[in-house]
């Protein structure tokens, strides 16, 4: 692989803005990707994939370079020259890279090596916290999963395919993919590509959607007729899988604290041809209120750390703070509370996150069971997904009964 200048530095900018600014990553590779209209396809991959490298590599990469935050322009360099050593890609003979100490790279990585929290390039105390609650073992397996590139897997909109039948229009449209066993609507792309420019994404076929969150739905044990609510629908990619499980009958009221994310919700619904959906933006109590004791099914997708998907949200590992953690703890619990008195007597809850933490799971569910609010519950089943195991993205789940 030669490396191209423009590409290169494209990379450097969007970098400096993500370490140096607090910017999001994929927010700013989207904006980065518009700069240039005559990028290919293997271009923007090149500036997108080797963002998220450094991204995922941070402390590690930053170690052995010999470099601290703010990192500076040239700090930026020495770290992408790690990722060309250590990758074996040729170093360019520009002048940033002068004098790259290759032999040098190599000894430090297979030293640092040794020690997971600079092998796995996270926060110590991450680290410390992953090991407390899953214990070394675990933990160490979970975090090498969790730092290799994630697959791009699909939902097949059953409002309007099958997972075969839209197999064969993408491969039509140069798409290749794989379907997975045990994951009834789901499809892997061989290769990553740009699905969202594909006419059967624009038609409503697919929503990208990884395999475990496919779970989701599957676990709310919906029929087609029921009242269900999404409470913490977002931008719905479990509300829509839901309609579709709900062949279009029934209602789905969608709910989120942000009126911008059930935006696009409704901009999603219409795209996928699921018309049983209703949004309701959270601005007060009331809206809850109004909603007791008048679902078959809710859906508590709730707000966690995020530490099951950091293979697709690298740069979570150096947002996330541990008295974020501590709050969020705190409104899972709250909204457990306030958001189970939606179900009605016989019907069922789903509460689910993408973290693989216990103390945002399993042990969550338990200090709800003994709440005021949850001594009519019962927990049916449960279950605890982890990236190392399924090769998905890290999630849990609970199902319980209000009698
Ligand atoms: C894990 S995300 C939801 C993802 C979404 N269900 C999906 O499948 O695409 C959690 C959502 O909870 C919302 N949220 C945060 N605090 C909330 C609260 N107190 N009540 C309701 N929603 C909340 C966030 O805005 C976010 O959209």
């Amino acid at each position: 692989m030669r490396l191209h200048r423009n590409l290169v530095f494209a990379t450097i900018d969007a970098l400096a803005e993500i370490f140096n600014e607090g910017s999001y990553a994929d927010k700013v590779i989207e904006k980065t990707l518009k700069r240039d209209k005559r990028w290919g396809s293997r271009d923007r991959s090149f500036i997108a994939e080797t963002t998220y490298d450094i991204v995922r590599w941070k402390r590690l990469y930053a170690e052995i370079a010999e470099v601290k935050e703010p990192f500076k322009r040239e700090d930026l360099f020495r770290m992408l020259a790690v990722w060309c050593v250590l990758r074996g890609v040729q170093i360019p003979d520009w002048p940033q890279f002068e004098k790259t100490p290759e032999r040098r790279i190599k000894g430090k990585f297979d030293e640092l090596s040794r020690i997971r929290k600079f092998r796995e390039s996270i926060p110590d105390w991450m680290d410390k916290l992953g090991e407390e609650e899953l214990g070394d073992k675990i933990w160490t397996k979970e975090l090498s999963a969790l730092n290799s590139q994630a697959p791009v897997v699909i939902r097949a909109n059953k409002l309007k395919t099958t997972p075969k039948e839209l197999a064969v229009k993408l491969s039509e449209e140069g798409i290749e993919t794989t379907d997975l066993r045990n994951y009834p609507e789901a499809l892997e792309l061989k290769q990553r590509a740009n699905i969202f420019r594909t006419n059967t994404f624009k038609d409503g076929l697919f929503e990208v959607q990884d395999a475990s969150s496919q779970r989701v739905a599957e676990f709310m044990d919906v029929q087609p007729g029921m009242r269900v609510v999404d409470t913490c629908a977002g931008a719905g990619g479990k509300t829509l899988h839901l309609a579709a499980l709900m062949e279009n009958k029934g209602q789905i009221i969608a709910l989120d604290i942000y009126g911008n994310k059930l935006k696009e919700l409704k901009r999603r619904a219409k795209r996928a041809g699921a018309h049983n959906v209703e949004t309701r933006s959270i601005d007060s109590t009331k809206v809850i209120k109004k909603l007791y004791n008048s679902a078959d099914r809710v859906l508590i997708d709730a707000p966690c750390s995020g530490l099951g998907v950091l293979s697709r949200n690298p740069d979570a590992k150096w947002k996330l703070q541990p008295d974020f953690l501590d709050k969020i703890r705190n409104t899972q619990l709250e909204i457990l509370e306030q958001y189970s008195k939606i179900v009605k007597k016989g019907g069922k809850l789903v509460y689910a996150t993408c973290s693989v933490l216990p103390s945002e799971n399993q042990k969550q569910v338990q200090k709800f069971l003994k709440t005021e609010a949850g001594k009519d519950f019962k927990l049916l089943r449960e279950k605890s997904i982890l990236s190392s195991e399924s090769g998905y993205d890290g999630f849990y789940m609970a199902a319980l009964e209000k009698s």
